[in-house]
């Protein structure tokens, strides 16, 4: 069995004329949390939105080499994009549970990615249960299941985003930013929570908090200027860094 969930392998991406992203090649590690860090612009987002090619949203984006996920590469013209998306979720920096019920929002998927299924409520109801047992959220929200979802409290909202990729089984969750609206004490919850979900899940998150990173990561990859700099384990980058670039980023030189 691979021990990688995603490989890249010569990633270009360039919007317009201006390249993001050059000659990315690295492995992540399947099971594991994978942070990505580096100053502002460098091409973090830009990396993440590559693995459920979201990017090619934005009519201005051109990409080459390759991406193997679930070892397939995944600008291969037979892959399926409604697959695709759901082997791999994304979380966001807001909390973006669509303005319906709690209950409505994990089947949701469910419900888009099935197509003519008529679902038993019986089996609906478990994926309810299971998805929000699995953010540890039931006990909280099992008597709240018609409650507005966007009436919850934000870290409610951002586990509940979460909660809604579990029913369809992704290999990968993508997660961009996903506590910079939360408090310390929410951040520190769904960081918890991170850990929980590794193992099962192959988690990819991007953030500017470089103590956010050491503390809930287990690889790090740094990158500048679009390039992927250093890849290793999150204690190497941050005790012993091999390129001066990252030893400058992670003492704080540049921002
Ligand atoms: N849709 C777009 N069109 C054109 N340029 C873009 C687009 N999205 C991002 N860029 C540019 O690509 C580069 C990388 O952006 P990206 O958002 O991936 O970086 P980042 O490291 O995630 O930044 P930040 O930490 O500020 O969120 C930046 O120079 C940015 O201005």
């Amino acid at each position: 069995m691979n021990e990688y969930s995603i490989q890249t392998r010569n990633l270009n991406l360039w919007y317009g004329d201006f390249q993001a992203l050059k000659n990315i090649s690295t492995d992540i590690l399947k099971g594991k949390i994978t942070s990505l860090i580096g100053p502002s612009g460098c091409g973090k987002t830009t990396l993440l939105r590559c693995f459920n090619r979201v990017n090619e949203r934005y009519g201005n984006v051109r990409t080459t080499g390759e991406i193997k996920i679930l070892d397939k590469n995944i600008y291969d013209s037979d892959i399926s994009l409604i697959e695709l998306r759901k082997a791999v979720g994304m979380v966001f920096q807001r909390p973006n549970p669509l303005p319906i019920s709690v209950y409505e929002n994990i089947v949701f998927g469910l419900r888009i990615h099935s197509g003519e299924r008529n679902w038993q409520k019986s089996e609906l109801d478990e994926a309810v249960e299971s998805a929000l047992k699995g953010v540890s959220l039931w006990n909280d929200l099992k008597d709240k299941l018609q409650a507005k979802a966007t009436s919850l409290l934000l870290e409610q909202q951002q586990k509940l985003c979460i909660a809604r990729l579990l029913p369809l089984k992704p290999q990968v969750i993508l997660m961009d930013e996903p506590c910079s609206a939360l408090d310390a004490d929410a951040t520190k919850r769904v960081e918890d929570l991170m850990r929980e979900l590794a193992g099962e899940y192959t988690i990819l998150i991007v953030t500017h908090n470089m103590m956010q990173a050491r503390r809930v990561s287990e690889e790090c990859l740094f990158m500048m200027l679009g390039e992927l700099v250093e890849h290793a384990p999150t204690e190497t980058i941050f005790s012993s860094p091999k390129d001066s670039r990252t030893a400058d980023y992670i003492e704080g030189r540049y921002g």
